[in-house]
Formats: C-alpha cells, sequence, structure tokens
C-alpha cells in the first residue's frame, strides 16, 4: 500500500461551524492561500447550500487557490448536489463531498428511516454528484457509531456508484484508538471493491482521541486525513492538522509522507487564530505558547546541554524559531546563566551562586522573573540609566473619533530630538514615531503587554521582541501607563542593539 497520507483540510467548513469563528469570503481566501503554501491536497472550502455567503466563498476560492482539489459538503439531496456544482464550477480540481447518516440513531432518530433506505439514499447521491464532477467523496456520519457490518454494506454500495474517497467519520468522538483502527481495518478486509478508493478518517475530539484515532485509522489502512488547523471544529474540535503531521513526521519508523511544508504550521495557526478570534491554548501540542518552553531547571539545563535532551521536534521545522526558557523558582543555575549571559552579563563560580539566591528569593515571590529583574539583579540600573538613548516625553492623542498620533521626544547621548506621527492606534503612532527617530531598519517581532492583578489601575508590563539585522533583541518595561511602558520596553530593545 501506498504510504502517501492525503491532508484534507476542513478548517473553512468543520473549523468554521465554531461558534463566533465565522470568516467573511476575504478572509477565507487569506486562509485558503496559507493552505495552499502549507501543501495541503484539499481545502473543504465550504457547504455551498447553507448560504449565499459561503456559497461565493467556495467561488472565490476556486478561483484564487489553483493547487489543492476544492471540496464543497452537501446532506444526501439533490439541491445541495446542483448548489455545490455550480459553487465548484471555477476549480481547477473540484470534489463534492456528499454523505448521510449510518449509525442506528441517525437513520432512526434524525432520518425517520430504515438500513435499506438509506443505501438507496446513498447510491442516488453518488450517481447524481458523479454528472457533475469525477471526485465524488462519500461521508457515512456517525460512522464511528455505525454497525460495522452495515457500513461495510453502505461503503461497497457507493463504491460501485462511483465514489472515489470514502470518509469514515467519528462524528460524535466516541471512538476508542483500537476500536476506530479495528472499524478501519474490518472495511479494508471486507469491502470487496476497497481498493477503488481512499479511505479516509474525520475524527471529533469529544474524548481527546480525535488524534489518536486518525492515527489508529492510517495505520489500519485510511489514506486520506480530515483535519483543520489548531484542531478547531464543531464542539470539542475535530483532528488537528499540525499533530498528525507533527507525529507522522516524528516517526520516521510509520514511514508516512504527506506533502506538507512543516515550516508553515506556526504562520498558519497564528492566521487562523487571528482570523478566527479564537487563541490556542498555551499548551496546545506543536503551536501552543509553551509547546517550546522549558520551565523546570532539570529540563532547562539538559535542553542548553542538547535540545533533544528534552524537545522530540526542532522547533525550526514547525517555523518557530527557537524554544523558550522560562525562568522560575524551579529553574537552576544553568538556566540563569544562559539568560544572563544572552542579556550580556557573565556570572561563573561563587558570583553565579550568589546571584542564583537572590534569583530564588525573588522568583520565589513572584511566578515568573522577567528579563528586567535579571538586570536589576545583575546591578544594571546603572546601566540602564546611563543608557544612550532615552524616553524624554511622550503625547498621545487617541479617542473613537479622531487619528492616533503621538509625538515623542527621545535623547541620544544627551541630545534630544522630536518626532510626530499617526498610526491605527495610540501604540502603533508612537512606535512609527520612535522608528523615525532612531532611523534603523528595526522589526517588531513580538509586542505583549499584561497586567500584572487585575484591577484597571494595574501596572502594565511590557515585552517586545525586536529584529535587526538577523539578531534578536528583548526590551522590557512596566509603567501605570500602557503607552509609555510600551515605547520605553522599545527603546529599551533598541537600545540593545549594538
Ligand atoms: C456532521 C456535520 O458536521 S454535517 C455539516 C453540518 N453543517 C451544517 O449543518 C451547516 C450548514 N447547514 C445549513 O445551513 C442547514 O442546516 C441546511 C441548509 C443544510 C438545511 O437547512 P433546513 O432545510 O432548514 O433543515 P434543518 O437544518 O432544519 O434540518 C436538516 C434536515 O436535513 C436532513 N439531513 C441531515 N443530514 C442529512 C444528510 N446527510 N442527507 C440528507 N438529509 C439530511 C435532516 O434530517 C433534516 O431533515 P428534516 O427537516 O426532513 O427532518
Ligand atoms: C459531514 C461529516 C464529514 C462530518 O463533519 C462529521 O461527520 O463529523
Amino acid at each position: 500500500m501506498d504510504n502517501k497520507v492525503y491532508i484534507f483540510d476542513t478548517t473553512l467548513r468543520d473549523g468554521e461551524q465554531v461558534p463566533g469563528c465565522q470568516l467573511n469570503t476575504i478572509e477565507k481566501i487569506e486562509v485558503a492561500r496559507q493552505l495552499e503554501k502549507l501543501g495541503v491536497d484539499v481545502i473543504e472550502a465550504g457547504f455551498p447550500i447553507s448560504s449565499p455567503g459561503d456559497f461565493n466563498s467556495v467561488v472565490e476560492i476556486s478561483k484564487a487557490v489553483q493547487n489543492p482539489t476544492i471540496c464543497a459538503l452537501t446532506r444526501a439531496v439533490k439541491k445541495d448536489i446542483e448548489v455545490a456544482a455550480d459553487a465548484l464550477k471555477f476549480a481547477k480540481r473540484g470534489r463534492i463531498h456528499t454523505g448521510i447518516g449510518t449509525s442506528p440513531y441517525h437513520i432512526k432518530y434524525k432520518l425517520n428511516s430504515n438500513e435499506d433506505e438509506i443505501v438507496e439514499r446513498a447510491v442516488e447521491a453518488v450517481k447524481y454528484a458523479k454528472r457533475f464532477v469525477e471526485d465524488v467523496e462519500f461521508y457515512a456520519e456517525d460512522a464511528g457509531r455505525s454497525d460495522n457490518e452495515y457500513l461495510a454494506r453502505v461503503v461497497e454500495a457507493v463504491i460501485a456508484a462511483g465514489a472515489t474517497v470514502i470518509n469514515i467519520p467519528d462524528t460524535t468522538g466516541y471512538c476508542l484508538p483500537s476500536e476506530y483502527g479495528a472499524k478501519i481495518a474490518y472495511l479494508v478486509n471486507n469491502v470487496p471493491n476497497v481498493d477503488k478508493a481512499i479511505l479516509s478518517t474525520h475524527c471529533h475530539n469529544d474524548l481527546g482521541m480525535a488524534t489518536a484515532n486518525t492515527l489508529a485509522g492510517v495505520v489500519n489502512g485510511a489514506r486520506q486525513v480530515e483535519v483543520t488547523i489548531n484542531g478547531l471544529g464543531e464542539r470539542a474540535g475535530n483532528t488537528s492538522l499540525e499533530e498528525v503531521v507533527m507525529a507522522m513526521k516524528s516517526h520516521h519508523d510509520l514511514d508516512y509522507r504527506t506533502g506538507i511544508d512543516t515550516k508553515q504550521i506556526m504562520k498558519t495557526s497564528r492566521l487562523v487564530s487571528t482570523l478566527m478570534r479564537m487563541p490556542v491554548q498555551a499548551n496546545k501540542a506543536i503551536v501552543g505558547r509553551n509547546a517550546f518552553a522549558h520551565s523546570s531547571g532539570i529540563h532547562q539545563d539538559g535542553v542548553l546541554k542538547n535540545r533533544e535532551n528534552y524537545e522530540i521536534i526542532d522547533p525550526a521545522e514547525v517555523g518557530v524559531k527557537e524554544s523558550s526558557i522560562v525562568l522560575t523558582a524551579r529553574s537552576g543555575r544553568a538556566a540563569l546563566k544562559h539568560r544572563l549571559h544572552v542579556l550580556g552579563y557573565e556570572f561563573e563560580g561563587p558570583e553565579l551562586d550568589e546571584i542564583y539566591q537572590q534569583f530564588l528569593d525573588l522568583a520565589d515571590k513572584k511566578k515568573d522573573v522577567a528579563d528586567e529583574d535579571l538586570e536589576a539583579l545583575a546591578g544594571s540600573e546603572k546601566e540602564k540609566q546611563d543608557r544612550s538613548i532615552k524616553l524624554e516625553s511622550l503625547q498621545v492623542i487617541s479617542g473613537s473619533s479622531t487619528i492616533p498620533t503621538a509625538t515623542v521626544a527621545v535623547s541620544f547621548n544627551g541630545d534630544v530630538f522630536t518626532e510626530t506621527a499617526s498610526g491605527n492606534g495610540p501604540i502603533d503612532a508612537s512606535f512609527t514615531a520612535v522608528k523615525a527617530l532612531v532611523k534603523r531598519k528595526v522589526h517588531l517581532e513580538e509586542f505583549l503587554i499584561q497586567a500584572i492583578t487585575r484591577g484597571s489601575d494595574d501596572l502594565g508590563k511590557v515585552h517586545v521582541t525586536v529584529e535587526h539585522k538577523g539578531h534578536t533583541y528583548y526590551g522590557f518595561s512596566a509603567n501605570v501607563d500602557i503607552i509609555t511602558a510600551s515605547v520605553e520596553a522599545f527603546l529599551d530593545a533598541i537600545s540593545k542593539i549594538g
């Protein structure tokens, strides 16, 4: 059996079913283009009968994207199929994805039907879809809870009717990996014409087993996986693309290949998260903020000695620049010494022991120790004051009916210069003014504002990361005025450029 596994991305269909995650056509095109860069084989672009907006999105995605097959979902209903075919008319390669429920629940309570009638409707739908496109995928909804013998009967009939791909969804996320794997194996072994179609997995995460089930499906013979970016999807979500792809890539012994350019994973995850306004949980595998962050001393020491001691994936492989070391009271000397080194301080022997004790006292009081805390510990306050670039004054005009404008005065070795700029908000305006003043090509890579407690009178902590000529510089500041804190943090990072 060929070991190529086709990646069918349904972020724009099942992912978009998540409440609050609906996208407009322009946003969907942006995601589709990024999915094309990522290298997915199929993009499920929508359910055209569901609304004029979704119909239009399928039309426009079909025009905008060249390489992946564009797929449109339907029920086993003629009108749905006709509308899907119409929406796919500009697709270079179009696929209609039609199907019907095959579990006792769906047959009896949802469709008010019986097994024989469902086989007939399934066959009729596939034959009708074949009139419009060559590539027809059939889904046996709730296959996870369907009887395997009956499922095999349906699958055989729809393959005979011309279905090219057979989707076996665990619609309710009920199956155990062993059960789902056995279901795929049963079909492989009991459907006489199974070699005429590709079996596909479509797993939901209601019990947290979507990725495990998908892999069990592949191991047992499925060669297409239906997945979403960040695991988005109905209820607890779908199998996440990044997890399945990286599991297959990391386990060389399995010897599966996909067309995914894994270096595009993080970029795609961020784009989807931003456009769908759905944050990624910090500990999400592969794409969570903490996926490559090490916070305990033994791990940090191990990673600093050799990344592979605690990392099974090189962060660069998924488009993450480098792993991070978070300093807490669980950190050891190795991590502290390393971070101080990054900040420009060298500590060894008894001096390191001394600063480590101060660090632990501080870390016990705070959750994590930031760079500015280390700088203070390292006796750098004076150095900070002596720094050649300093914020002298900042004035911003901002509000609901005015163009945000900032006037920033910065001193360079004692000489004060002033610049005014506008932007899409007060911070953007201030940063634009600072960039004009420093006359250096700096690229803001990361900008994080955090309140220390939850009150509106809180101190705002700002962390920035800037890039200059391929090097990364960190800046920090804290102030009750978050715009001042932001500008100071930006200048702090810039001042570290040699
Ligand atoms: C498992 C999945 O994720 S499937 C995809 C889920 N996504 C969506 O549902 C989003 C798009 N859906 C929609 O916009 C609408 O539900 C529409 C346009 C499809 C249908 O709208 P309506 O005609 O108002 O029907 P409604 O949504 O109330 O009910 C669904 C009907 O389709 C029937 N149906 C459900 N699945 C199928 C199917 N695969 N094949 C045939 N009929 C089906 C139901 O039995 C019900 O029929 P009934 O009204 O005779 O009982
Ligand atoms: C429509 C099908 C493929 C589906 O989304 C499911 O069963 O979960």
